[in-house]
Protein backbone atom coordinates (compact mmCIF):
# COMPACT_ATOMS: atom_id res chain seq x y z
CA UNK A 1 0.00 0.00 0.00
CA UNK A 2 1.60 3.17 -1.09
CA UNK A 3 0.74 6.27 1.18
CA UNK A 4 1.39 10.08 0.04
CA UNK A 5 -0.28 13.34 0.97
CA UNK A 6 -0.68 16.69 -0.39
CA UNK A 7 -1.84 20.32 1.23
CA UNK A 8 -2.66 23.45 -0.36
CA UNK A 9 -4.03 26.62 1.17
CA UNK A 10 -7.45 28.72 0.59
CA UNK A 11 -6.47 32.64 -0.25
CA UNK A 12 -7.96 35.85 0.52
CA UNK A 13 -8.82 38.27 -2.85
CA UNK A 14 -7.76 41.93 -1.93
CA UNK A 15 -8.51 43.29 -4.93
CA UNK A 16 -9.76 42.79 -8.66
CA UNK A 17 -12.27 39.44 -7.85
CA UNK A 18 -14.89 39.03 -11.08
CA UNK A 19 -13.09 41.72 -12.80
CA UNK A 20 -10.25 39.42 -13.30
CA UNK A 21 -12.44 37.00 -15.33
CA UNK A 22 -12.49 40.14 -17.57
CA UNK A 23 -8.55 40.74 -17.89
CA UNK A 24 -8.17 43.15 -15.00
CA UNK A 25 -5.66 42.71 -12.29
CA UNK A 26 -6.60 41.42 -9.27
CA UNK A 27 -4.60 41.05 -5.71
CA UNK A 28 -4.64 37.57 -3.79
CA UNK A 29 -2.82 36.11 -0.78
CA UNK A 30 -2.73 32.03 0.56
CA UNK A 31 -4.16 31.83 4.07
CA UNK A 32 -3.13 29.49 6.93
CA UNK A 33 -6.24 27.17 6.46
CA UNK A 34 -5.51 24.21 4.40
CA UNK A 35 -7.21 21.48 2.31
CA UNK A 36 -5.41 17.97 2.63
CA UNK A 37 -5.66 14.81 0.23
CA UNK A 38 -4.23 11.77 0.82
CA UNK A 39 -3.97 8.75 -0.99
CA UNK A 40 -3.54 5.26 -0.35
CA UNK A 41 -2.80 3.22 -3.48
CA UNK A 42 -4.04 -0.56 -3.71
CA UNK A 43 -1.93 -2.97 -5.02
CA UNK A 44 -3.78 -4.18 -8.42
CA UNK A 45 -6.16 -7.10 -6.89
CA UNK A 46 -5.77 -10.45 -8.30
CA UNK A 47 -9.70 -9.85 -7.88
CA UNK A 48 -10.26 -7.82 -10.15
CA UNK A 49 -14.23 -7.02 -9.90
CA UNK A 50 -13.06 -6.34 -5.99
CA UNK A 51 -11.13 -3.19 -7.22
CA UNK A 52 -12.59 -0.01 -5.93
CA UNK A 53 -12.07 3.68 -6.17
CA UNK A 54 -13.09 5.20 -2.97
CA UNK A 55 -13.42 8.74 -2.22
CA UNK A 56 -14.13 9.80 1.66
CA UNK A 57 -14.97 13.12 1.92
CA UNK A 58 -14.50 14.31 5.56
CA UNK A 59 -16.10 17.73 5.71
CA UNK A 60 -19.44 16.56 4.47
CA UNK A 61 -19.05 13.11 6.07
CA UNK A 62 -19.73 11.60 2.52
CA UNK A 63 -18.10 8.62 0.97
CA UNK A 64 -18.04 7.41 -2.72
CA UNK A 65 -16.90 4.27 -4.16
CA UNK A 66 -16.52 3.12 -7.94
CA UNK A 67 -15.56 -0.01 -9.53
CA UNK A 68 -12.79 0.30 -11.64
CA UNK A 69 -14.07 -2.52 -14.26
CA UNK A 70 -17.47 0.89 -14.23
CA UNK A 71 -15.05 3.41 -14.29
CA UNK A 72 -13.28 1.65 -17.03
CA UNK A 73 -16.21 0.76 -19.02
CA UNK A 74 -18.01 4.24 -18.94
CA UNK A 75 -14.98 6.06 -19.42
CA UNK A 76 -14.14 4.04 -21.99
CA UNK A 77 -10.61 4.14 -20.62
CA UNK A 78 -7.81 2.39 -18.32
CA UNK A 79 -4.35 3.80 -19.14
CA UNK A 80 -3.60 7.23 -17.95
CA UNK A 81 -2.79 9.09 -21.07
CA UNK A 82 -0.20 10.49 -19.69
CA UNK A 83 0.14 13.33 -16.94
CA UNK A 84 2.78 15.28 -17.86
CA UNK A 85 0.34 17.44 -20.02
CA UNK A 86 -2.85 18.96 -18.16
CA UNK A 87 -5.07 18.28 -20.82
CA UNK A 88 -9.14 19.36 -20.47
CA UNK A 89 -12.10 17.55 -19.91
CA UNK A 90 -13.86 17.32 -22.95
CA UNK A 91 -17.33 17.68 -23.26
CA UNK A 92 -17.90 13.65 -24.02
CA UNK A 93 -15.65 12.84 -20.87
CA UNK A 94 -17.53 15.20 -18.67
CA UNK A 95 -21.12 13.60 -20.03
CA UNK A 96 -19.75 10.50 -18.81
CA UNK A 97 -18.46 11.59 -15.56
CA UNK A 98 -22.03 12.84 -15.01
CA UNK A 99 -23.17 9.36 -15.20
CA UNK A 100 -21.30 7.70 -13.17
CA UNK A 101 -22.67 10.09 -10.63
CA UNK A 102 -25.90 9.18 -11.23
CA UNK A 103 -25.47 6.27 -10.46
CA UNK A 104 -24.90 7.93 -6.74
CA UNK A 105 -27.34 8.83 -4.25
CA UNK A 106 -26.11 12.53 -3.64
CA UNK A 107 -28.52 14.25 -0.64
CA UNK A 108 -30.62 17.14 -2.55
CA UNK A 109 -29.31 19.40 0.08
CA UNK A 110 -25.44 18.63 -0.77
CA UNK A 111 -26.18 18.48 -4.66
CA UNK A 112 -23.62 21.32 -4.86
CA UNK A 113 -21.31 18.56 -4.14
CA UNK A 114 -21.11 17.04 -7.59
CA UNK A 115 -18.79 19.90 -9.21
CA UNK A 116 -16.43 18.59 -6.74
CA UNK A 117 -16.80 14.97 -7.36
CA UNK A 118 -16.74 15.37 -11.04
CA UNK A 119 -13.57 17.22 -10.96
CA UNK A 120 -12.35 14.46 -8.75
CA UNK A 121 -13.27 11.72 -10.96
CA UNK A 122 -11.65 13.97 -13.45
CA UNK A 123 -8.38 14.27 -12.15
CA UNK A 124 -7.53 10.80 -10.36
CA UNK A 125 -8.75 9.04 -13.99
CA UNK A 126 -6.58 11.40 -16.40
CA UNK A 127 -3.51 11.54 -14.14
CA UNK A 128 -3.53 7.56 -12.44
CA UNK A 129 -6.19 6.01 -15.06
CA UNK A 130 -8.72 3.66 -13.57
CA UNK A 131 -6.45 2.21 -10.76
CA UNK A 132 -7.99 1.12 -7.16
CA UNK A 133 -7.20 3.23 -4.76
CA UNK A 134 -8.15 5.32 -1.59
CA UNK A 135 -8.67 9.35 -1.95
CA UNK A 136 -9.66 11.09 1.33
CA UNK A 137 -10.38 14.75 1.80
CA UNK A 138 -10.47 17.23 4.86
CA UNK A 139 -10.35 21.04 4.82
CA UNK A 140 -10.25 23.92 7.10
CA UNK A 141 -11.83 25.80 4.86
CA UNK A 142 -15.64 26.82 4.74
CA UNK A 143 -16.82 25.36 1.05
CA UNK A 144 -18.26 27.43 -1.10
CA UNK A 145 -17.50 30.66 0.81
CA UNK A 146 -15.04 32.88 -1.67
CA UNK A 147 -11.97 31.49 0.47
CA UNK A 148 -11.18 29.41 -2.68
CA UNK A 149 -12.21 25.93 -1.07
CA UNK A 150 -12.80 24.34 -4.91
CA UNK A 151 -8.87 25.84 -5.91
CA UNK A 152 -7.50 24.45 -3.06
CA UNK A 153 -9.31 21.10 -3.22
CA UNK A 154 -8.20 20.77 -6.82
CA UNK A 155 -4.35 21.87 -6.40
CA UNK A 156 -4.13 19.40 -3.17
CA UNK A 157 -5.90 16.66 -5.03
CA UNK A 158 -3.51 17.31 -8.30
CA UNK A 159 -0.93 17.63 -6.09
CA UNK A 160 -1.33 14.11 -4.20
CA UNK A 161 -2.06 12.65 -7.55
CA UNK A 162 0.90 13.49 -9.83
CA UNK A 163 3.02 12.50 -6.48
CA UNK A 164 1.67 9.36 -6.37
CA UNK A 165 2.14 9.20 -10.42
CA UNK A 166 5.88 9.92 -9.70
CA UNK A 167 5.62 13.18 -11.34
CA UNK A 168 6.02 15.49 -8.85
CA UNK A 169 8.96 15.10 -6.12
CA UNK A 170 9.21 16.92 -2.94
CA UNK A 171 12.37 18.70 -2.25
CA UNK A 172 12.85 19.81 1.06
CA UNK A 173 11.09 20.32 4.80
CA UNK A 174 10.03 23.22 6.28
CA UNK A 175 11.63 24.27 8.63
CA UNK A 176 9.74 24.10 12.09
CA UNK A 177 6.44 22.11 10.75
CA UNK A 178 7.85 18.93 11.36
CA UNK A 179 4.59 17.17 10.10
CA UNK A 180 6.45 15.75 6.77
CA UNK A 181 5.29 18.38 5.19
CA UNK A 182 7.85 18.81 2.03
CA UNK A 183 8.07 22.17 -1.00
CA UNK A 184 7.82 21.11 -4.38
CA UNK A 185 10.12 23.09 -7.04
CA UNK A 186 8.79 25.35 -9.45
CA UNK A 187 8.19 23.19 -12.81
CA UNK A 188 6.32 20.75 -10.43
CA UNK A 189 4.03 23.64 -8.96
CA UNK A 190 3.66 24.42 -12.68
CA UNK A 191 2.10 21.72 -13.62
CA UNK A 192 0.44 20.59 -11.12
CA UNK A 193 -1.33 24.39 -11.27
CA UNK A 194 -2.22 23.54 -15.22
CA UNK A 195 -4.20 20.22 -13.87
CA UNK A 196 -5.66 22.08 -10.85
CA UNK A 197 -6.89 24.66 -13.19
CA UNK A 198 -8.32 22.08 -15.87
CA UNK A 199 -10.47 21.25 -12.41
CA UNK A 200 -11.53 24.44 -11.76
CA UNK A 201 -13.03 24.53 -14.70
CA UNK A 202 -14.97 21.85 -14.04
CA UNK A 203 -16.04 23.54 -10.78
CA UNK A 204 -16.20 27.39 -11.79
CA UNK A 205 -16.81 27.61 -16.26
CA UNK A 206 -14.79 29.87 -16.56
CA UNK A 207 -12.48 30.10 -13.95
CA UNK A 208 -9.28 33.30 -14.08
CA UNK A 209 -7.05 31.12 -12.83
CA UNK A 210 -6.34 33.07 -10.01
CA UNK A 211 -7.31 31.13 -6.93
CA UNK A 212 -5.81 27.71 -8.41
CA UNK A 213 -2.92 30.12 -8.95
CA UNK A 214 -2.43 31.61 -5.38
CA UNK A 215 -2.99 27.97 -4.04
CA UNK A 216 -0.38 26.14 -5.60
CA UNK A 217 2.46 28.72 -5.36
CA UNK A 218 1.47 30.63 -2.57
CA UNK A 219 2.37 34.41 -0.91
CA UNK A 220 0.35 37.52 -2.52
CA UNK A 221 0.50 37.74 -6.32
CA UNK A 222 -0.95 40.37 -9.01
CA UNK A 223 -2.76 38.41 -11.57
CA UNK A 224 -3.73 39.57 -14.84
CA UNK A 225 -4.63 37.54 -18.11
CA UNK A 226 -3.09 34.34 -16.67
CA UNK A 227 0.39 36.12 -15.86
CA UNK A 228 1.55 35.74 -12.19
CA UNK A 229 3.74 38.36 -10.31
CA UNK A 230 4.95 37.45 -7.05
CA UNK A 231 4.76 40.68 -4.38
CA UNK A 232 6.81 41.25 -1.90
CA UNK A 233 5.64 42.16 1.43
CA UNK A 234 7.65 42.49 4.08
CA UNK A 235 4.88 43.85 6.56
CA UNK A 236 1.94 41.57 5.72
CA UNK A 237 -1.51 43.18 6.25
CA UNK A 238 -3.71 41.91 8.61
CA UNK A 239 -7.81 40.67 8.08
CA UNK A 240 -10.10 39.07 9.81
CA UNK A 241 -12.37 37.55 7.49
CA UNK A 242 -16.00 37.15 8.39
CA UNK A 243 -18.28 34.63 6.89
CA UNK A 244 -21.25 35.58 6.58
CA UNK A 245 -22.63 31.93 6.16
CA UNK A 246 -24.93 32.30 3.53
CA UNK A 247 -24.17 30.09 0.72
CA UNK A 248 -23.41 30.75 -2.74
CA UNK A 249 -21.95 29.44 -6.14
CA UNK A 250 -18.75 30.61 -7.54
CA UNK A 251 -20.09 29.43 -11.31
CA UNK A 252 -23.57 31.28 -11.35
CA UNK A 253 -21.72 34.42 -9.67
CA UNK A 254 -19.59 34.52 -12.70
CA UNK A 255 -22.14 33.70 -15.07
CA UNK A 256 -24.23 36.65 -13.26
CA UNK A 257 -21.66 39.12 -14.22
CA UNK A 258 -20.64 38.04 -17.88
CA UNK A 259 -24.31 38.74 -18.06
CA UNK A 260 -24.45 42.28 -17.22
CA UNK A 261 -21.38 43.00 -19.21
CA UNK A 262 -22.89 41.77 -22.11
CA UNK A 263 -26.26 44.05 -21.40
CA UNK A 264 -24.22 46.90 -20.16
CA UNK A 265 -20.43 46.50 -21.91
CA UNK A 266 -19.33 50.35 -21.93
CA UNK A 267 -20.39 50.82 -18.68
CA UNK A 268 -19.33 47.67 -17.46
CA UNK A 269 -15.91 48.22 -19.46
CA UNK A 270 -15.30 51.35 -17.39
CA UNK A 271 -15.93 49.31 -14.40
CA UNK A 272 -13.80 46.64 -14.93
CA UNK A 273 -11.07 49.35 -16.02
CA UNK A 274 -11.45 51.03 -12.39
CA UNK A 275 -11.33 47.72 -10.88
CA UNK A 276 -7.52 47.57 -13.02
CA UNK A 277 -6.39 50.86 -11.61
CA UNK A 278 -7.66 49.43 -7.81
CA UNK A 279 -5.43 46.36 -7.83
CA UNK A 280 -2.32 48.28 -9.48
CA UNK A 281 -2.09 50.79 -7.20
CA UNK A 282 -2.67 47.99 -4.16
CA UNK A 283 0.12 45.60 -5.81
CA UNK A 284 2.43 48.66 -5.47
CA UNK A 285 1.50 49.91 -1.90
CA UNK A 286 2.68 46.57 -0.88
CA UNK A 287 5.66 46.53 -2.95
CA UNK A 288 6.36 50.08 -1.72
CA UNK A 289 5.53 48.71 2.20
CA UNK A 290 7.75 45.91 1.62
CA UNK A 291 11.09 48.54 0.88
CA UNK A 292 9.89 50.42 3.55
CA UNK A 293 8.96 53.45 1.86
CA UNK A 294 6.41 54.09 2.99
CA UNK A 295 4.72 54.06 6.78
CA UNK A 296 2.64 51.34 7.90
CA UNK A 297 -0.08 53.69 8.84
CA UNK A 298 -0.31 56.13 5.82
CA UNK A 299 0.04 51.91 3.50
CA UNK A 300 -2.96 51.15 5.92
CA UNK A 301 -5.14 54.01 5.05
CA UNK A 302 -4.63 53.70 1.63
CA UNK A 303 -5.43 49.97 1.42
CA UNK A 304 -8.75 50.37 3.31
CA UNK A 305 -9.35 53.69 0.99
CA UNK A 306 -8.82 50.82 -2.10
CA UNK A 307 -11.07 48.62 -0.45
CA UNK A 308 -13.67 50.73 0.07
CA UNK A 309 -13.61 51.82 -3.86
CA UNK A 310 -13.54 48.23 -5.15
CA UNK A 311 -16.23 47.17 -2.48
CA UNK A 312 -18.58 49.64 -4.48
CA UNK A 313 -17.84 48.25 -7.58
CA UNK A 314 -18.64 44.85 -6.95
CA UNK A 315 -22.04 46.42 -6.12
CA UNK A 316 -22.40 48.23 -9.09
CA UNK A 317 -21.73 44.33 -11.08
CA UNK A 318 -24.90 42.86 -8.48
CA UNK A 319 -22.45 40.37 -6.19
CA UNK A 320 -23.05 41.94 -3.10
CA UNK A 321 -26.05 40.55 -0.54
CA UNK A 322 -27.64 42.00 2.72
CA UNK A 323 -25.14 39.76 4.72
CA UNK A 324 -22.13 41.46 3.05
CA UNK A 325 -24.14 45.14 4.01
CA UNK A 326 -24.50 43.94 7.67
CA UNK A 327 -20.71 43.13 7.97
CA UNK A 328 -20.01 46.36 6.60
CA UNK A 329 -22.44 48.37 8.55
CA UNK A 330 -20.84 46.41 11.90
CA UNK A 331 -17.44 47.20 11.10
CA UNK A 332 -18.09 51.04 9.91
CA UNK A 333 -19.39 51.15 13.13
CA UNK A 334 -15.75 50.80 14.89
CA UNK A 335 -14.13 52.84 12.08
CA UNK A 336 -12.86 49.35 10.17
CA UNK A 337 -13.46 49.18 6.56
CA UNK A 338 -14.16 45.80 5.13
CA UNK A 339 -15.13 44.54 1.90
CA UNK A 340 -16.22 41.13 0.11
CA UNK A 341 -13.79 38.64 -0.60
CA UNK A 342 -13.79 35.68 -3.68
CA UNK A 343 -17.26 35.42 -5.38
CA UNK A 344 -19.55 37.36 -2.84
CA UNK A 345 -23.17 37.07 -2.87
CA UNK A 346 -22.92 35.88 0.64
CA UNK A 347 -19.54 33.62 1.61
CA UNK A 348 -16.88 36.08 3.14
CA UNK A 349 -15.89 39.43 3.89
CA UNK A 350 -12.84 40.79 4.90
CA UNK A 351 -11.81 43.73 7.40
CA UNK A 352 -8.87 45.55 7.43
CA UNK A 353 -6.93 45.86 10.43
CA UNK A 354 -4.99 48.62 11.36
CA UNK A 355 -1.77 47.65 13.37
CA UNK A 356 -2.65 50.28 15.88
CA UNK A 357 -6.05 48.42 16.58
CA UNK A 358 -6.18 46.81 20.24
CA UNK A 359 -6.82 43.33 21.25
CA UNK A 360 -9.97 44.91 23.05
CA UNK A 361 -11.34 46.82 20.20
CA UNK A 362 -10.82 43.45 18.09
CA UNK A 363 -12.09 41.24 20.24
CA UNK A 364 -15.64 43.57 20.14
CA UNK A 365 -15.91 43.62 16.75
CA UNK A 366 -15.70 40.48 16.64
CA UNK A 367 -18.22 39.80 19.26
CA UNK A 368 -20.36 42.08 17.34
CA UNK A 369 -20.02 40.23 14.27
CA UNK A 370 -21.27 36.89 15.82
CA UNK A 371 -23.98 37.74 17.39
CA UNK A 372 -25.38 38.65 13.80
CA UNK A 373 -24.33 34.08 14.05
CA UNK A 374 -21.47 34.84 11.38
CA UNK A 375 -18.08 33.13 12.00
CA UNK A 376 -15.20 34.89 12.25
CA UNK A 377 -11.34 33.68 11.75
CA UNK A 378 -8.10 35.46 12.35
CA UNK A 379 -5.63 34.51 9.68
CA UNK A 380 -2.08 34.62 8.79
CA UNK A 381 -1.32 36.07 5.38
CA UNK A 382 0.99 34.93 2.42
CA UNK A 383 2.42 31.55 3.85
CA UNK A 384 3.04 28.61 1.37
CA UNK A 385 1.63 26.95 -1.57
CA UNK A 386 1.43 23.74 -2.22
CA UNK A 387 3.27 20.79 -0.21
CA UNK A 388 3.53 17.58 0.01
CA UNK A 389 4.19 14.30 1.78
CA UNK A 390 5.98 11.58 -0.10
CA UNK A 391 6.85 8.44 1.97
CA UNK A 392 7.62 8.85 5.60
CA UNK A 393 3.90 10.06 6.37
CA UNK A 394 2.07 8.43 8.56
CA UNK A 395 -1.46 7.87 7.82
CA UNK A 396 -4.03 7.48 10.44
CA UNK A 397 -7.78 6.89 10.00
CA UNK A 398 -7.70 9.14 6.65
CA UNK A 399 -5.84 11.76 8.23
CA UNK A 400 -2.12 12.23 7.53
CA UNK A 401 -0.14 12.99 11.14
N1 LIG B 1 -13.23 19.81 0.92
C1 LIG B 1 -14.05 19.62 -0.14
N2 LIG B 1 -14.66 18.43 -0.31
C2 LIG B 1 -15.48 18.26 -1.38
N3 LIG B 1 -15.77 19.20 -2.32
C3 LIG B 1 -15.21 20.39 -2.17
C4 LIG B 1 -14.31 20.67 -1.09
N4 LIG B 1 -13.92 21.95 -1.20
C5 LIG B 1 -14.53 22.45 -2.31
N5 LIG B 1 -15.30 21.54 -2.90
C6 LIG B 1 -16.11 21.73 -4.14
O1 LIG B 1 -16.01 23.10 -4.51
C7 LIG B 1 -17.31 23.73 -4.48
C8 LIG B 1 -17.21 25.14 -3.94
O2 LIG B 1 -16.59 25.93 -4.93
P1 LIG B 1 -16.94 27.44 -5.20
O3 LIG B 1 -15.99 27.88 -6.22
O4 LIG B 1 -18.39 27.63 -5.47
O5 LIG B 1 -16.64 28.18 -3.79
P2 LIG B 1 -15.23 28.60 -3.18
O6 LIG B 1 -14.14 28.05 -4.03
O7 LIG B 1 -15.23 28.20 -1.75
O8 LIG B 1 -15.26 30.18 -3.25
P3 LIG B 1 -14.51 31.18 -4.31
O9 LIG B 1 -14.47 30.46 -5.62
O10 LIG B 1 -15.37 32.40 -4.36
O11 LIG B 1 -13.19 31.45 -3.69
C9 LIG B 1 -18.14 22.83 -3.57
O12 LIG B 1 -19.51 22.96 -3.90
C10 LIG B 1 -17.58 21.45 -3.88
O13 LIG B 1 -18.15 20.95 -5.08
C1 LIG C 1 -14.97 35.57 -8.78
C2 LIG C 1 -13.54 35.18 -9.14
O1 LIG C 1 -12.90 36.33 -9.73
C3 LIG C 1 -12.72 34.84 -7.91
C4 LIG C 1 -13.30 33.73 -7.08
O2 LIG C 1 -12.44 33.52 -5.95
C5 LIG C 1 -13.58 34.05 -10.15
C6 LIG C 1 -12.25 33.81 -10.85
O3 LIG C 1 -11.40 34.70 -10.91
O4 LIG C 1 -12.09 32.69 -11.35
MG1 LIG D 1 -13.97 28.49 -6.07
Amino acid sequence: MEVCAARAPGKIILAGEHAVVHGSAAVAAAIDLYTRCSLCLMPLADDEAAATLELDLKDPGLTFSWPCGRLREVLLTDEAAGAREARPCSPDRLASIARLLEEHEIPEAKIWLSAGLSAFLFLYTSILGCRPGKVTVSSDLPMGSGLGSSAAFCVSMSGVLLTAAGVVTAVGGISGEGMGWELVGKDDLELVNRWAFQGEKIIHGKPSGIDNAVSTFGSMIKFKKGELTNLKSSNPVKMLITDTRVGRNTKALVAGVSERASRHSDAMASVFNAVNSISEEVSSIVELAANDEIAITSKEEKLAELMEMNQGLLQCMGVSHSSIETVLRTTLKFNLVSKLTGAGGGGCVLTLIPTMLSNLVLEKVIAELESHSFRCFKVEVGGQGLQVCQGGCSYFNGDVV
